[in-house]
This record gives structure tokens, sequence and C-alpha cells, in this order.
């Protein structure tokens, strides 16, 4: 295998030759995510701070190491880090990257992620779940496994899954129903987190979901797992279902386990699409991004500006309502070009509902006004009733 150096972060890493990005790499290795392990870091830090005690890490689909070489390096208050991987190619190349970087508190190890965790039960503070595809089978084992205030960090790269371009392995996987729609992707993160806790219930402990986020081509969560009967039940009262009318973009949530959302849409009579069972829970927590954000500058991250963008914009809409809407889609249902989506979104505020941005989507609206009120104030504004020149 040929290969070469990067550095990224505090680590220097050896990594393989490659023309393109592909899961058929000797050993995988997509310099794009390094925003995703910035964020990683960022998180992992906080979260080891707000526990203040060393912390264990384990970093389960390691590949080149260079998340858990980056744990061990950049965050003061990891203590260990156990990197693992399936494929023995990566684990050659993590071990000499660990010795590169000089990390003695890190272990590699061969084996497949569910079998670690089974055999390391209790031990990890932090385990992160970065597979190809789905982490839909390793999510029993994290949960039945991880340290009780433990912190999970889990993506997913099987968006046409959870955002609803294919529904039966969204079913098969998830146990849930998709629909696709202008906010699918955050659908889909309320499709895995509600999937997530229903695992965790398994075992009597529930999730407080710290930060979320849907970027290029992958969706990740950071919760912290706690443990206890009452809670966990009082936890499933976050599930439930959406109802969307594709036609006149009215939605609405039921919360248990069964819908009780009506079949078609009251507002124009269409066939609602249902979605669910999902979490209707906050998937933000703002006091955490808040943190997290005042402590980036302890760390030296290459990707910091976006990170502050990504934190800042999730900051704004962390408290806003259950999904949001898209000015093009709404001005298509209206048959006018959009106006605005500032001049919109002043009027939203001057008339003192939630409104923010969406790091989902650049031309969407989080908002909790009604939707007929929304889409006479985009006509009004639109025939120059309102807006700030009147
Ligand atoms: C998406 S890559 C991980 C990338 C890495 N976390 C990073 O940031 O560069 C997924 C890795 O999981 C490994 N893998 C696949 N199935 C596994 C399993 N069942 N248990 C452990 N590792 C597995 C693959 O060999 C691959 O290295």
């Amino acid at each position: 295998m040929d290969t070469h150096y990067i550095k990224e972060g505090l680590v220097e890493i050896e990594v393989p030759d490659f023309e393109k990005v592909s899961a058929k790499a000797p050993v995988f290795y997509n310099p794009v995510m390094e925003l995703n392990r910035d964020i990683s870091v960022a998180i992992i830090n906080q979260y080891a701070k707000m526990v203040d005690h060393p912390i264990s890490v384990f970093d389960a689909f390691g590949g080149t190491g260079i998340r858990g070489a980056r744990y061990a390096k950049e965050i003061p208050g990891v203590e260990s880090v156990m990197v693992g991987d399936v494929n023995p190619l990566a684990v050659e190349i993590a071990q000499k990257n660990m010795k590169l970087n000089d990390l003695d508190n890190v272990t590699v190890e061969k084996n497949d992620a569910n079998i670690l965790l089974q055999s390391n039960k209790g031990l990890f503070d932090v385990v992160d779940i970065d597979p190809f595809g789905t982490p839909a089978m390793f999510t029993q084992s994290t949960a039945a496994n991880i340290r009780p205030g433990g912190l999970i960090c889990i993506s997913a790269t099987d968006t046409s899954a959870l955002c609803g371009t294919y529904h039966d392995p969204c079913l098969r996987k998830y146990g849930a129903r998709p629909f696709k729609s202008e906010y699918c992707h955050e659908n889909g993160i309320r499709i895995m987190l509600a999937f997530i806790a229903r695992n965790l219930a398994v075992n009597q402990k529930y999730l407080e979901v710290l930060f979320s986020h849907s970027t290029q081509h992958y969706m990740r969560i950071y919760a912290i797992v706690h443990r206890g009967g009452k809670k966990t039940n009082e936890s499933l009262d976050n599930i439930g279902f959406i109802a969307h009318c594709p036609h006149c973009l009215h939605r609405e949530i039921s919360y248990g386990f069964v819908s009780t959302l009506p079949s078609k849409c009251p507002e124009c009579g269409c066939d609602y699409e249902i979605a669910g069972p999902m979490w209707l829970g906050s998937i933000w927590n703002k006091e955490f991004i808040k943190d997290t954000m005042d402590s980036v500058d302890d760390l030296q991250l290459n990707k910091k500006d976006e990170l502050l963008k990504l934190f800042n914009q999730c900051y704004e809409e962390s408290e806003g309502p259950v999904t949001f809407y898209d000015i093009h889609k709404i001005c298509k249902t209206l048959k006018i070009s959009s106006p605005k989506i500032n001049d919109v979104i002043d009027e939203i505020a001057n008339r003192g509902y939630f409104i923010s941005r969406t790091h989902f989507k650049l031309t969407g609206m989080r908002t909790d006004m009604p939707l007929d009120e929304l889409k006479q104030l985009i006509v009004d504004i639109k025939e120059e009733k309102l807006g700030p020149e009147n």
C-alpha cells in the first residue's frame, strides 16, 4: 500500500494514497471529514470539562486511527483511547500512527465494534460510532455497554434511507417510516434518535441530546446516556409522528408509539405523508452549544470558522419548533417567485414569533408562525404591502 503523510489538528497521520475517496480503499480516509473530526474534538473536549474526571474513549471504527489519535493528543481530559477496526491493514496503519505521534495511552484492536463493546462493558465514557452507512447494527451494543453518564457520538451516512428516498431500508434498519420533504434531513436525525432512544430504553437508559447536525453526506448526533427506569419511560414521551401535506405544506405532530394523525390534510384534503416513530424532543442543547463555542479557542482546529458558523446556526435554531419551512417551496404552492428571505424573517420577528434560519437548508425558516399567516405575509411582501419600504 502506497502512503503519504498529512497533518490535521495536532497530529501527523500516515494515510493511503488515493485518487478518490472510497469505502473500497485498502484503508479508509476522507480529508473532507476534517470538519466532522474538529466538531467531535470540540464536543468531547467540552464533555470532558463538564464531567470533570479523566475520560476513556472508544473510537470503534478507527480507519487510519486519525480520530482516536486526535482525541488523545488534543483533548486534555482524555486519559485513554481504544481504537478498533476489523480491517487488519487499518489496524497496522493506526498502530504506526500512534507511534508516530508518541501516543502511549492509545491501544489499537483488530476486532468487530460489537465484540469490543461487549468485552469492555462499562469501561468507556465516550463511544464514537463512525461506520460505513448505517449505525443501526451497533446501536444496541453501544446502548448496553456504555458507562452511564457517558457520551455517544454516532454518524450515519445512509441518508437516502433516513431522508425518505428509499422507504424499505429505513423501515428495515430503523423501524421507522420516512418521507421526502424540504426538512427530510431533520427528520432523518429524528428517526435515528428515536431508534437510539428505543435501544437505550431496553437497557433502562435514556438520552440527553447535546448536538445534532446534517452536513454534506452524513448526519451525526452527540448525546449523554443516563440510567433510570422512570426517566427512561418519560424520555420515550418524546417519540411520535409527523404528518406532512405535500400539496399545501401543512404539517402536524402526534406523540406516542402509535400515530393518532388523520390520513388527510385538514387544510386542503390531500393525502398526508406520515413519518415516524421519530424523536420530537430537542435535538440541541443551547447551553452546551454556547459552552462548546466558548471553549474552542483552547483548541487548534483548522476548520474553526466553519465549526463556529455551524454552531452559531444551531444555537439560534435550538429552541425552535419541530420542522421548518422552505421559502421556495411555499412560493411554489403560491405560484409566485420568492421575495427576499430576510424581509420575510424581519416581518416574522416584528410580529413576535420565534424565527431563525436553519443549518439544514439555506432557504429554510424555522418559525412557530401559523402557515396561513406565513403564506399571507409572503404574498403581502411580494405585493409590496409589507416590507422595508412600507
Ligand atoms: C467510515 S470509516 C471510519 C473513518 C474514521 N472514523 C475517520 O474519521 O477517518 C469506517 C471504518 O470502519 C471499519 N469497519 C467496518 N465494519 C466494522 C465493524 N463491524 N467493526 C469495526 N470496524 C469496522 C472499516 O474498516 C473502516 O475503517
